[in-house]
């Protein structure tokens, strides 16, 4: 069945396309339905008032430039573009609607945590992934023996967000590539069984799964992203994914050597 769900961002009307036997895991249709002003944006966004309004989102300026300037020229990744870099995704995602809260709120309260650990006395030790590897395998704050004692250790805090990240080059692949009439909702599940989806639970699996059928269409997710037309969309992503991937594979690289990559 075809859904059209006006687009906060837009203000206008896009069709998504939702199969009749997920209908019963949808929000009632008047939350569906509601146009989200931009000056009254989700609460989970930002940190003060002015990070909270809902500005329009700019794929370039808040995501590829924040992935670009995380990595120093001798390949260290500095966790404040990082986390910024996430923040401007979680920007879009919410511009997405109500559907993707709760993986929106799971995103922001691990940027959130990070930001925490950088403006704590034990800042600097958190500059890059690399100074905070260290700093919490050197003075023991991570759970390498698998006993869950440091379940917000900064180390497998952003190992949640490094898969998501495998996740987020896979899909942005996917739609690199994909055919106008090609299903967003079907790139976006793909992208996550092949990659975050073995980290997670039952639950949360189906309740992703339902939430990629709110998906908006590819023109409509194209325009989302404000970079121009598809052509430049596609340009854009050609950019994207190689540096989504150098900094997945640095941070894989990183975990793998010092037994992390399966922290609780
Ligand atoms: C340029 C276009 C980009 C497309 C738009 C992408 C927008 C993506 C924005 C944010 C992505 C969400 C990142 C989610 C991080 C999930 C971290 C995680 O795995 N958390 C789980 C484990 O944490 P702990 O319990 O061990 O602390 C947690 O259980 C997860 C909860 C929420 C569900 C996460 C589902 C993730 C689905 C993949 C993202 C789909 C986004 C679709 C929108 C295009």
């Amino acid at each position: 069945m075809f859904l059209y769900c006006l687009d906060s961002l837009t203000s206008s009307l896009y069709p998504m396309c939702i199969p009749q036997s997920s209908m019963m895991f949808l929000p009632p249709m008047d939350t569906r339905m509601q146009l989200r002003p931009t000056s009254c944006p989700a609460p989970w966004i930002g940190n003060t008032e002015a990070e909270n309004l809902q500005t329009q989102f700019c794929l370039k300026k808040e995501v590829l430039e924040s992935f670009k300037s995380c990595l120093s020229p001798e390949k260290e990744i500095y966790i404040e573009h990082y986390v910024s870099g996430w923040r401007g995704l979680v920007k879009l995602l919410n511009s997405l609607g109500s559907l993707f809260g709760f993986i929106s709120k799971d995103a922001v309260s691990k940027t959130q945590i990070l930001m925490n650990f950088l403006k704590s006395e034990n800042g600097p030790h958190y500059a890059t992934v690399q100074s905070m590897v260290k700093f919490e395998l050197d003075n023991k704050l991570v759970d390498v023996d698998k006993k869950g004692i440091y379940p917000e250790s900064g180390c497998r805090t952003l190992l949640r967000l490094h898969r998501a990240l495998r996740w987020l080059q896979l899909f942005l692949e996917r739609l690199r590539t994909s055919k106008e009439d090609d299903k967003t909702s079907v790139m976006c599940r793909d992208a996550y069984n092949e990659s975050l989806a073995q980290h997670h639970t039952w639950l949360i699996r189906k309740s992703a799964g339902m939430a990629f059928y709110g998906l908006p269409v590819r023109p409509a997710f194209f325009e989302v992203m404000n970079v121009g037309t598809p052509e430049q969309v596609v340009d854009v992503l050609g950019k994207a994914v190689p540096l989504l991937y150098e900094v997945y594979q640095i941070t894989e690289e990183l975990y793998q050597k010092h037994n992390l990559l399966d922290l609780p």
